[in-house]
């Protein structure tokens, strides 16, 4: 099984796998494949995390492509629960002018079923 090109809706995922198929989009250079080391786990930034560091940390697009029979992989994902209000963070590091308005988990885990690619861009101000 593949998965097509998405983000998570998560502040970040922990990914377990032995066998490759991950790839990541990266801007100007196109999708990279992660190669799978032995004992290491992949930290993936998730939307929460983008809007939370007001998208200094950004969210990666990834997909996979499988190309062997099986592939066995375990995806973890860390997000606030529903009621939790997700507002930038203001600072000389994230910058002084939030680029996200405030969103409860609930609506954007709404608005990602509903627009899928374009959630992020519906809660820019
Ligand atoms: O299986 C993987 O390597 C990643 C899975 C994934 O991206 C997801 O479940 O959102
Ligand atoms: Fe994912």
């Amino acid at each position: 099984m593949g998965l097509a090109p998405h983000t998570d809706t998560s502040l970040i995922t922990i990914v377990q796998s032995k066998t490759s198929g991950l790839q990541v989009f990266k801007e100007g250079v196109g999708w990279i494949l992660v190669q799978p080391i032995p004992g290491a786990l992949i930290v993936n930034v998730g939307d929460f995390l983008h809007i939370l560091s007001n998208g200094e940390f950004t969210t990666v697009r990834h997909r996979v492509v499988v190309t062997q029979i099986q592939r066995f992989s375990a995806a973890h994902f860390y997000a606030p629960p529903g009621d939790v209000i997700v507002s930038p963070l203001m600072s000389k590091d994230f910058g002084e002018v939030p680029r996200y308005r405030s969103v409860s988990v609930k609506e954007y885990v709404e608005t990602k079923g509903k627009h899928f690619e374009k959630a992020l861009s519906l809660i820019k101000k």
